[in-house]
């Protein structure tokens, strides 16, 4: 595991933070946190760097505890809203970076080079930074972020700002990043960008973690059989591919997590003489599960 917490929490005089989070996230995966304004999610990330402090609890990052300061090397941070040193270039804002690192020089110039290919900023590195756009500014975010080559990198809010052209970009960069191996935990309240790039997803609200799974697990709804000749018999047979299934009038609901078990469950009712008129998942994406988990009132 690259990331390990146990019932970390993390509360401003009792309020605001986080509480008992437990989770881990494995080597080359792409976990993200999704969750309102103001539900702990930078709070969350900031504790995983050692910026701040737990209450309780803990955690242990790339084999070594929180707030370890030689771990820090293999970790890219992007901040949310992050301000930028608009008087230098983005290549010197890159340069410094790396001096922050401690990486030596020659070092430091090879990897911009690879940086400036993988963010896509390749013939704008001498410009300053104030006549960036928001999108190249992110980019170049990401570049800092990316510069030492880490293997876990923390995005908090990497797309929030851009438009759908900029939030294309970075999720090209993210996708480039995993195929690269390195581990990405991602903040974000953007649904879309979950979906698009996550491989699992934890839901935070209001300090609490509602839901962890893989986007499959999370967006997997029940499916709905409509049955002619339903008899016991149907029903027992049917309760091997979900024990806990639920029957109203001719109707079954029943919790199926692979789609390749749906024929099977075909061929088990109509070997039973029952006539099946009708197989479908109920609808369930996962903005319907965010505002089922979260609710919809106003964040903290
Ligand atoms: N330094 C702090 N002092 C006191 N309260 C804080 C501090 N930092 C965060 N909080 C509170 O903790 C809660 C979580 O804030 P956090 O910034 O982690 O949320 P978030 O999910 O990242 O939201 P956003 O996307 O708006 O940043 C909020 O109620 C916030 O007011």
């Amino acid at each position: 595991m690259v990331i390990e917490t146990y019932n970390l929490t993390k509360k401003f005089n009792g309020k605001g933070g986080f509480e008992n989070i437990s989770l881990s996230v494995k080597e080359g995966e792409v976990f993200s946190f999704l969750g309102k304004n103001g539900a702990g999610k930078s709070t969350f990330i900031r504790t995983l760097l050692g910026i701040l402090y737990p209450t309780s609890g803990g955690g242990v990052i790339l084999k070594k505890p929180l707030g370890d300061v030689n771990t820090r090397k293999k970790i890219g941070y992007l901040p949310e809203l992050f301000q930028y040193h608009n008087w230098l270039t983005g290549y010197e804002l890159l340069f410094n970076h790396g001096l922050l690192y401690k990486m030596n020089k020659k070092d430091i110039k090879r990897r911009i080079e690879e940086v400036l290919d993988i963010v896509g900023l390749k013939g704008h590195e001498h410009k300053k930074i104030k006549e960036y756009s928001k999108g190249m500014k992110q980019r170049i975010g990401l570049g800092c972020a990316i510069l030492s080559d880490p293997e876990l990198l923390f995005l908090d809010e990497p797309t929030s700002a851009l438009d759908p052209v900029g939030r294309k970009q970075v999720r090209d960069i993210i996708f480039k990043l995993k195929k690269e191996g390195k581990t990405i935990f991602l903040n974000t309240h953007l649904l879309s960008e979950v979906e698009l790039v996550s491989d699992r997803v934890a839901i935070l609200d209001k300090g609490i973690m509602k839901k962890v799974g893989t986007m499959k697990e999370l967006m997997n709804s029940p499916v709905v059989l409509s049955i002619g000749n339903l008899n016991e018999e149907i029903i027992n047979k049917l309760k091997v591919f979900d024990p806990t299934l639920k029957k109203v009038e001719n109707e079954i609901e029943m919790s199926v997590y692979n789609d390749d078990t749906l024929p099977k469950i075909a061929e088990c009712i109509v070997k039973n003489n029952g006539l099946l008129y009708m197989m479908k998942r109920k609808e369930n994406v996962l903005e319907e599960l965010f505002i089922k988990t979260v609710g919809e009132e106003d964040s903290r």
